[in-house]
């Protein structure tokens, strides 16, 4: 697992959308291979999402071969109710970048049969080869998409009940009145998103310290669902300075020697094959 820390949220979104951009671009996706990418929902990706709007808008990045899934939904709430999971892609996102709509999949859940969608959903997912890429964020009790304490680490995509902790939390999308907020959600499970060929989760905010120290200086643990990205071969953690607040000095040396010397790493190659072409350019004079 890797750890970025940057200052700001800001700091944070730019970082990762260019994180994504270059998957995307170095994948060439095609319509025939399209590049398959999981998505949250919540305060902490809006950066990221303005990022990668504005590389879209520079032209630097197209989502025209891109399909979408989104982690989760609520259960019941109208689609076109102003904090469905559904109208939120779309006003932070969806609507300001160039990926038809027919290529974004979100859960419905008002679906008549919500067992049937959720199993379509994974189905779907399958069908794509899988997802490449899977972004995520996490609420303050460790959760990743909606897989709340004590969800099954092996879960897959499924009805969930919000803990209490998340109704709180989450009532403040609803003019803080808790009884507004559903208590049910359709979302992938831990093991959909341990399925991806790479995760990428944003942590910002002190809100969410314990979380984050829970999940990468304790073990795998089913009360902090994040802590199960420790099993997974290509996981990134991009963090703000606030996050950090409970990690142990050492762990925040750690991680950022890591980065120091990965950069240094990129550095001497890029030098090194910028030399190589310089020396074949002489060769062949
Ligand atoms: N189901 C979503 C999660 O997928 C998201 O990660 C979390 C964090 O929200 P925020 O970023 O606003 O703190 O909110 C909800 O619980």
């Amino acid at each position: 697992m890797r750890l970025i820390i940057r200052d700001d949220p800001e700091n944070v979104g730019t970082y990762i959308a260019n994180y994504i951009a270059k998957r995307i671009i170095e994948f060439e996706p095609t319509p025939n291979k399209p590049f398959v990418l999981g998505l949250p929902t919540g305060s902490s990706p809006i950066p990221t999402y303005k990022a990668l709007i504005q590389l879209v808008k520079d032209e630097k990045l197209s989502f025209k071969n891109v399909v979408t899934f989104n982690m989760d939904e609520y259960v019941g709430l109208p689609r076109d109710h102003s904090e469905s999971y559904h109208t939120f892609m779309f006003r932070e996102f969806f609507s300001h970048i160039d990926i038809p709509p027919a290529q974004v999949n979100i859960l419905n859940g008002n679906a008549p049969d919500l067992i049937g969608e959720c199993n379509a959903y994974e189905e779907k997912i399958k069908q794509y080869g899988g997802i490449e890429l899977f972004l995520g964020g996490i609420g303050e009790d460790g959760h990743i998409a909606f897989n709340e304490p004590g969800s099954s680490l092996a879960s897959r995509t499924r009805i969930k009940t919000l803990a209490y902790d998340t109704i709180l939390a989450n009532a403040r999308f609803f003019n803080n009145d808790v009884s507004a907020v559903p208590r049910m959600a359709l979302t992938v499970g831990v093991a959909t998103v341990l399925e991806s060929k790479e995760v990428v989760v944003v942590v910002t905010g002190q809100r969410k310290s314990l979380a984050l120290s829970k999940a990468i200086e304790d073990g795998v643990n089913h009360l902090w669902t994040l802590s199960a990205l420790q099993l997974h071969p290509w996981a990134l953690i991009v963090v703000d300075e606030d996050a950090t607040a409970e990690l142990h000095v050492k762990t925040v040396k750690y991680f950022k020697s890591i980065e120091r010397v990965q950069d240094e790493v990129e550095r001497t190659q890029a030098e090194l094959k910028a030399k190589g072409k310089s020396q074949q350019v002489g060769s062949m004079e």
